[in-house]
């Protein structure tokens, strides 16, 4: 009889908490164990998430927004903690994990006043606020970057260098060549600003890329990701400048674009810059310059650092400095083939796998370890409903 153990994973319900704590779920699933979901509303509609995960929800709310607010917060937190105690009495996790966002406070919580042990994997290059917030009281701290902001240097004794854990279909694409590119032929450009799209890149990067010589730019190809109110006008930009454009207001089979790009222009989100050195493919990333604490700066830098990525802040991000870069960038296939590799050097392939890891130990370690025989029945949950 095999045994396995039950985890939680506690994320809010944007795709950059959502895609590292889906990437666990399935290593955890991979190793004989179960593992359930507790997010927002938002986060259980994701489709094609989570297969084989049981999914909960909890009320979730920002803290904050004058007194109104925080009494909204407290609310939600207190009746999230109690309905999360009710799941850990029937579903006996070894550990819980939090990747940061509302959901994952109370969930957290009811696990460190019912004796569960619990982690919390900061994505960012910068601790988010609810990870700032539980750093005291968790058991671990994960971390995607060697040097993160805002963690004080009394929580390192507990912090585990692992990486951003990312899809196994992206992680394959590291066993692939970089695409040949030569310097007449195809050149084949992906445009994607994370999980919400980014109106910039649809603004300056059509027009960039008409500024380039005729001779690159009848080379060009782009598949790029638009927000809905901008994809008519993009549309129209490359059908006027003959440039072949596959656009969507979201990209599906997002690691079939990555293994068909030769450059990608992006955000800085941490699951983009993950999936980027996870597959090797060079970037030009402008970090999004309202994200909290100025993190998605943060986390270009490693990469731009290391050179696979050229960082361009947003206020200098214009078509003639993209039309520059791209000319620098792109002519020549050595330097791009180069850029990829340095990419490829500061992935973490490994995340899911260490992260794995760690959870098993900590709650090995500190929990009380329930072992939990593969027949058990667990009572089945209807339609996302927290059970
Ligand atoms: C606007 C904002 O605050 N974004 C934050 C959000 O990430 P956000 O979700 O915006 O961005 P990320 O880069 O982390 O993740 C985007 C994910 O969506 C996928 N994707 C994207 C577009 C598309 O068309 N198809 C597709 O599949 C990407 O492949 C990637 O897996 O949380 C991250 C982790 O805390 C932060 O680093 C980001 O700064």
């Amino acid at each position: 009889m095999t045994l396995s153990r039950h985890y939680v994973l506690a994320a809010g319900g944007t795709g950059g908490h959502m895609i590292p704590a889906h990437a666990l779920a399935e290593e955890l699933i991979r190793r004989g164990h179960r593992a359930a979901l507790v997010t927002d509303a938002r986060g259980a509609r994701i489709p094609g998430l989570f297969n084989g995960v049981q999914v909960h929800v909890l009320p979730a709310g920002r803290l904050g927004g004058g007194p109104i607010g925080w009494w909204r917060a407290l609310r939600n937190i207190y009746t999230g903690r109690a309905m999360a105690s009710r799941l850990y009495e029937t579903f006996r996790p070894a550990a819980v994990i939090g990747f940061g966002g509302y959901p994952a406070l109370p969930a957290l919580m009811a696990a460190q006043r019912d004796g569960i042990p619990t982690l919390v994997h900061e994505q960012n290059a910068v601790l988010g606020r609810v990870n700032r917030l539980m750093a005291r009281k968790v058991d671990a701290i994960a971390t995607a970057y060697p040097d993160i902001d805002r963690l004080s240097p009394k929580h390192e004794p507990k912090v585990h260098l692992v990486g951003n854990p990312v899809r196994e279909e992206v992680l394959e694409l590291r066993d692939q060549p970089y695409p040949a590119l030569s310097e007449d032929g195809v050149f084949r450009i992906l445009v994607t600003g994370g999980s919400q799209g980014a109106t910039i890149l649809s603004h300056v990067v059509p027009d960039g890329l008409g500024l380039l010589p005729e001779h690159f730019r009848r080379r060009l190809q782009v598949t790029q990701q638009c927000r809905t109110e901008d994809i008519d006008r993009v549309r129209s930009v490359y059908a006027r400048l003959g440039i072949p454009a596959d656009l969507a207001t979201y990209i599906t089979d997002m690691p079939e674009k990555l293994a068909w790009a030769h450059l990608v222009i992006a955000r800085a989100g941490a699951s983009t810059i993950a999936e980027l050195t996870a597959a090797g493919r060079p970037a030009i990333l402008v970090p999004l310059p309202s994200a909290t604490d100025d993190h998605q700066t943060a986390n270009a830098r490693e990469m731009a650092k290391t050179g696979g990525a050229r960082m361009i802040a947003q206020r200098n991000f214009t078509p003639i400095e993209l039309a520059k870069q791209m000319q620098k960038l792109g002519l020549s296939p050595a330097a791009l083939g180069n850029a990829a590799d340095r990419a490829r050097l500061v992935g973490r392939p490994d995340a899911a796998r260490d992260l794995a890891d760690l959870l098993e130990r900590t709650g090995q370690e500190l929990g009380s370890d329930p072992l939990v025989a593969e027949e058990m029945v667990l009572r089945p949950v209807s339609g996302g409903a927290f059970a």
